[in-house]
């Protein structure tokens, strides 16, 4: 299937010279969104994974249908004040901005094998904040899934001791 028939992209959002790459409209579709799925749970088995994590908020919409085809588990990376429990912080640098993300305490179990899943890849910088909160509480990055990467933002060079796996790329 051609995923990308279902990505719209929006000039200058949301700041000017962006170009934003649109995958609610993979998800209005049951097919796209069921295919694009599949493809990342296939990888998640690949790399043998027992939990997945995924940033706010698109990420979610990603990772849990995954988590829930495997029968695993599933732990949301959020933006600062929105998870209740005792959590750890990183911050990072977005395309657009800063922000900071955090992830509860007793997420992830030592020696835990992590997938991690998000809509995009762009410079990568919430992906390394990603995989610095995993491995701070001592889990595996066994992958890393996106379903579109910006490859002119070269977020990939930052993965680079990494195995990743991108559906699309512009
Ligand atoms: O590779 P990067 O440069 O870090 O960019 C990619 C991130 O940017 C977007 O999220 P955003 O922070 O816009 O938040 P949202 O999902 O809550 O809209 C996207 O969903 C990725 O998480
Ligand atoms: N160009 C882009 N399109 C969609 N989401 C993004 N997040 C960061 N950069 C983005």
């Amino acid at each position: 299937m051609d995923l990308k028939k279902y990505v719209t992209i929006v000039e200058d959002w949301p700041k000017p010279g962006i170009r934003f790459k649109d995958i609610t409209t993979i998800m209005d579709n049951g097919e796209a969104y069921k295919y694009a799925t599949d493809q990342i749970v296939e990888y998640a088995k690949e790399v043998d994974a027992d939990i997945i994590v995924g940033p706010e908020a698109r990420g979610f919409i990603i990772g849990c249908p995954v988590a829930y085809a495997l029968g695993i588990g599933f732990a949301p990376v959020r933006k600062e004040g929105k998870l209740p429990r005792e959590v750890i912080r990183a911050e990072y640098g977005l395309e657009y901005g800063k922000d900071v993300l955090t992830m509860h305490k007793d997420a992830i179990k030592p020696g835990q094998r992590v997938l991690i899943v998000d809509d995009l890849l762009a410079t990568g910088g919430t992906i390394e904040a990603t995989i610095k909160l995993v491995e701070e509480l001592g889990g595996v990055v066994v992958g890393c899934a996106f379903l579109i990467e910006l490859s002119y933002l070269e977020g990939r060079d930052k993965l680079k001791d990494y195995n990743i796996r991108t559906l699309m790329q512009y």
